[in-house]
């Protein structure tokens, strides 16, 4: 039997509509067996579109670093809780490279999601250019001790997302083999903050996973889920890989 509960997120990005909210959540809702825990991540307004049900929850992609105040645009933590999220990802690699977030303000971020009980997923991960310098770990200690340095009693109720940038959107996934190397590196840094935290967490992978390669990545040792853009869009696909990653 697994150690953790494997984890399977959608992540629709800036793409679908209602219309694929009731698809989804119709055809996550006719699954059965074993599940993994399940998470959908729409754009925050198709929220009220999912109907309660057991076999999914909801999050959010994006939360902003600050309580409350006058920050036209933004939508907070406790929002997001209110609105019916459990989990919010956190520094993901567009909001990084595209919107410039630093990992100062990704710390605040994981803290403003603590602190409203929402779980954060913290995206970590390696351009292709760092992979080739053989810098992958350094770059992913650095994003990891940016969070959890100062408060590792955080770790415990993250989640950590490890999506190589050159494997996002690209049909260039990384190999089950890349991926549990990685994922071991992650584990096996993180013990230095908590050795049981480090243990329990779940690492999940993202990165042109599709319902072809799933399986294989979810049956490496450390790899408990994965973090699903583009395949999240296609309602029978996205139910196919989360019964490859199977519940118990
Ligand atoms: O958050 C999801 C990742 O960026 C992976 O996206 P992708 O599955 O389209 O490659």
């Amino acid at each position: 039997m697994r150690q953790r509960k494997p984890l399977v997120v959608a992540n629709w990005k800036m793409n679908g509509d209602q219309c694929l909210a009731h698809q989804v959540s119709d055809s996550l809702a006719a699954l059965s067996g074993s599940l993994p825990d399940i998470l959908i991540c729409p754009p925050v307004i198709f929220l009220p579109n999912f109907p309660k049900h057991p076999h999914y929850s909801l999050g959010a992609q994006n939360l902003s670093e600050q309580a409350a105040g006058a920050f036209t645009g933004e939508i907070s933590a406790v929002m997001l809780a209110q609105a019916g999220a459990s989990h919010v990802i956190v520094g993901h690699s567009e909001r990084r490279t595209l919107f410039g977030e630093t990992n100062q303000q990704v710390t605040k971020k994981v803290e403003q999601a603590l602190d409203a009980g929402l779980k954060p997923i913290l995206c970590i991960g390696e351009t292709a250019s760092q992979r080739s310098e053989e810098k992958t770990f350094q770059v992913l200690a650095e994003q990891l001790d940016a969070v959890y340095s100062a408060q590792p009693q955080w770790l415990e109720a993250s989640v950590v997302a490890y999506e190589p940038l050159w494997a996002i959107g690209t049909g260039n996934t990384a190999t089950p083999e890349q991926a549990q190397q990685v994922h071991a590196f992650i584990r096996q840094h993180l013990t230095q903050y908590s050795a049981d935290a480090a243990a329990a967490l779940r690492i999940l992978y993202g990165g042109s996973v599709n319902a072809g390669n799933s399986e294989a990545l979810f049956a490496q040792a450390d790899v408990d889920g994965a973090l699903i853009g583009g395949a999240s869009l296609n309602a029978a696909e996205f139910a196919a890989i989360c019964l490859s990653a199977k519940g118990e």
